[in-house]
């Protein structure tokens, strides 16, 4: 029980004044060295959501945009708003790091208010906040004073834990793989056992463990190795705990539920409830937002668990925490092929699924699947309630373990106010709703359609008040959401209306190929019907496979491509998936002329649209500005891949339903043979849309695909009008080598312009990442909408 009530004891009364003043000027020595320590070794830093203090009740307010970073020393992080003098909020010490896991804080059991990302947690001990790194070099040698501290840094369990969301996979197991390598190992147990989920003040998300300190329900080798491992390299499509999973055939194997029916694999007692510990200096204040009084809150917003020093094994024999090696772990790395049976994925549907192919399975909304296969990323083998086994779109499915309000039809998730407010206009009928990811990270907004005085769309912040209960007027309020909604359907209790329907189904998203490990399509199987337009590569037809999928068929004519190499090309960019992209179905490879089937996209080409909508869309900059960040979300995966468009533009983006942006057409102009079209001089090539380096010596990188991007911004604020106007192609190359660019488009406000012309600097390493980009967008449709 030690450990519990003294976080603060570094500020204890007791202490008295001759060393109370030696700590001051100690922590004034110490304040001097961090401030240096952060300006000359910063090892790591980025900006990434943190997880504020742990609550028994889930919040929205516990998720905040922080500016992390990572010294030799410390890992700390920072209000993001004003970069020059950013106020330090909290930090770890290094010494107290006992574990750097991937984490799972969604889904059932766990947080509902979860911002999307990719979540991983620091355990650590803490470390005396007024005591120099220096004094912490000797660990747990500590005098009586500061004892527990002391004692505390060189325990192997960690007192608490910090959730840290990054915004993309690669990010995160960058992040893991920096921390554990500045991290010293001499606290870190050889083995350890964690929980990846979250303690919701019942149970644990993950294993549905009833005891905060019920041993971890995953076992981990020490990342030493874990990080030595070849496999935990930087590919994208590998999380850094696969290789010391349980679960091996598992791709993503934080979402294991566990079968235990023997037991748990360890008990644990003892370690308090109690919240957060004091970290380090300049924490108070921050996380915001709590749901219990303030003078109860601990004064740091590190989110912490209170983990028991001591230990029960599964007999309940006490273990000590301290002795060598740490924590005995039931699956140690040599015999967790055995503890195989325990571990079950289960998922759930959340679109039907029709088997065509041989082989597939079907799926049935919202049924349960064992997965029994999952080690291609987007074909999995599952198993149905009566034992049928086949392969499924792993996107149609989601962890039941990981599953939030996607249950609920009136969950739109990640839709913005423009795209919710087209779908419920749509459908023109009172009452109609639905509950939406707000632009204000981890706040849900319902968007409510009445008719009454005139047809039109209300939006709604769900709110919660100091007992985290929601709310849309102050009082009603409800536990949950779906229990608010509910109380909403028979009461309109303020709203404009009563919640009746939500619009039909969720539109079921494509899959990577028609079915498994199928790229080449017969072209019996496709039914062709009218044309959709034509390029330079011919002409473009509406299709469908096997009588049920719609598909769009580019016929390409013979010549204009070198097949053989698209051909192989094609089986890679099957597996390219992102709601941001137009799906490669497959080609018809084995006649002439070949086919490239993709994903039918009903509004045709951006560009076109535009220009139709031209009438309706110029004055709806919140609409114009959703379509640019939708375009970036699709570049931000490709750019994630590696992968260069290299012909990004309005013409190569296509509009779906409810106004769903996709970009179109990624790689192909590698494959074109048409010289006008490949070299910088031919009467085809893009020149509007080149940055200098490629006018200048044809180099393509994914910064070259950002200054088509800019450019493609300016095609969504004029609505489709042609840059450079009618300047001929030589006065535009000149242009751009002098550094003149594109003027403001009149409908485009000053903060999105200033976007635009950031991807236009003229040097590639000067212009933002796409997924910088991203983020810039969504905070400037933040401050112009909701
Ligand atoms: N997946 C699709 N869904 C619906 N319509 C499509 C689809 N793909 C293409 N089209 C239609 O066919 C037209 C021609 O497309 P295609 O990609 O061949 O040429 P383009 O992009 O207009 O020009 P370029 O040949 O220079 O790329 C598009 O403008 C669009 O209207
Ligand atoms: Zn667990």
């Amino acid at each position: 029980m030690m450990g519990t009530k003294h976080r603060n004891s570094h500020v204890n009364g007791s202490i008295k004044s001759s060393s109370s003043l030696r700590s001051s000027s100690k922590s004034f020595q110490a304040k001097m060295d961090l401030m240096s320590e952060r300006l000359y070794d910063v090892v790591k830093s980025g900006s990434m959501v943190k997880r504020a203090q742990n609550k028994k009740r889930f919040t929205p307010v516990n998720y905040k945009h922080r500016w992390f970073e990572l010294t030799k020393r410390t890992f700390s992080y920072f209000d993001v708003e004003n970069v020059e003098r950013r106020r330090e909020r909290g930090r770890i010490h290094l010494k107290g790091v006992r574990l750097v896991e991937e984490a799972t804080v969604s889904g059932e059991g766990g947080d509902p208010f979860a911002p999307d990302g990719y979540p991983f947690q620091v355990g650590y001990c803490e470390i005396s906040a007024s005591a120099n790194s220096h004094q912490l070099e000797n660990g747990n040698g500590g005098g009586s004073g500061v004892g527990i501290e002391g004692q505390q840094s060189g325990r192997a369990v960690p007192q608490y834990t910090l959730y840290v969301i990054a915004n993309s996979e690669k990010e995160r197991s960058e992040w893991i793989r920096a921390i554990r390598q500045v991290c010293e190992d001499s606290n870190t147990p050889k083995s350890y056992r964690y929980h990846p989920g979250l303690w919701s003040g019942k149970k644990w998300s993950c294993c549905k463990g009833l005891s905060r300190t019920t041993f971890g329900c995953r076992a981990a080798a020490h990342w030493r190795e874990a990080n030595n491992n070849p496999s935990n390299g930087s590919s994208p499509a590998q999380n850094s705990t696969r290789s010391i999973s349980p679960n091996s055939s598992t791709t993503n194997s934080q979402f294991s539920l566990q079968h235990n029916s023997s037991g748990s694999l360890g008990g644990g007692v003892g370690g308090g409830l109690g919240g957060g510990g004091s970290l380090g200096l300049g924490g108070g204040g921050g996380g915001g937002g709590s749901c219990t009084p303030t003078s109860l809150q601990p004064q740091s917003s590190l989110t912490t668990f209170k983990q028991s020093p001591t230990l029960l094994n599964g007999n309940g024999t006490l273990l000590d925490a301290n002795m060598p090696g740490g924590i005995p772990t039931p699956g140690t790395p040599n015999s967790k092929a055995k503890d195989n049976s325990h571990f079950v994925k289960l998922v759930v549907a959340l679109y039907p699924f029709k088997a065509i192919e041989g082989g597939d399975l079907s799926l049935e909304k919202n049924a349960e699947y064992e997965v029994i296969d999952d080690s291609q990323e987007h074909w999995w083998k599952v198993k149905d309630a009566l034992g049928n086994v086949g392969y499924i779109p792993s996107n149609y499915v989601k962890p039941k373990a990981l599953l939030g309000l996607e249950r609920y039809e009136w969950y739109v998730g990640d839709m913005s106010r423009q795209r919710a407010e087209s779908l419920l206009k749509q459908g023109d009928k009172e009452g109609c709703f639905v509950v939406r990811k707000s632009s204000t990270k981890g706040l849900y907004t319902l968007s409510l359609h009445t008719k009454v005085p005139q047809s039109h769309v209300k939006h709604y912040h769900i709110k919660q008040n100091a007992r985290c209960e929601y709310y849309l007027s102050e009082k009603h309020c409800c536990e949950t959401i779906p229990d608010l909604i509910n109380y909403h359907r028979h009461n309109s209790g303020g709203l404009a209306c009563r919640l009746k329907s939500s619009p039909c189904d969720r539109p079921v998203p494509p899959t990577a190929g028609l079915s498994h490990d199928k790229w080449e399509i017969h072209p019996m199987e496709l039914m062709l019907m009218e044309e959709l337009g034509s390029g330079q590569f011919g002409v473009v037809r509406r299709g469908k496979w096997r009588g049920s999928i719609d598909t769009a068929v580019k016929m390409m004519k013979e010549g204009t491509m070198s097949e053989d190499d698209f051909i192989e090309e094609a089986k890679v960019m099957t597996k390219l998936q992102h709601p941001n992209l137009v799906q490669l179905y497959g080609v018809c490879s084995k006649h002439r002329p070949i086919y490239i089937v993709t994903e039918y996209m009903k509004h045709g080409s951006l560009l076109n649209y535009l220009r139709r909508h031209e009438k309706t869309l110029i004055g709806n900059m919140g609409l114009l500005l959703d379509m640019c960040i939708q375009v970036s979300k699709g570049m931000t995966y490709l750019e994630r891949h590696n992968y260069i468009h290299r012909d990004l533009a309005a013409r190569n983006c296509l509009v779906g339903s409810e106004n769903v942006v996709k970009v179109a057409d990624f790689g192909l102009a590698r494959y074109v043979l048409d010289d006008q079209y490949t070299s910088s001089g031919g009467t085809k090539f893009p020149i509007k849309w080149a940055p200098p380096e490629v006018l200048n010596y044809t180099r393509f990188s994914s910064k070259s695909d950002v200054w088509a991007y800019g450019v493609l911004m300016w095609e969504i604020f004029t609505c489709g009008k042609m840059p450079y106007g009618r300047l001929k192609n030589t006065e535009v190359v000149e242009r751009v080598q002098r550094g003149i660019i594109l003027e403001k488009p009149k409908s485009c406000a000053k903060e999105i312009y200033d976007v635009m012309k950031l991807c236009w600097s003229h040097g590639p390493e000067e212009r933002p990442a796409f997924r910088v980009l991203m983020d810039q967008l969504a905070l400037v449709a933040q401050t112009l909408t909701d």
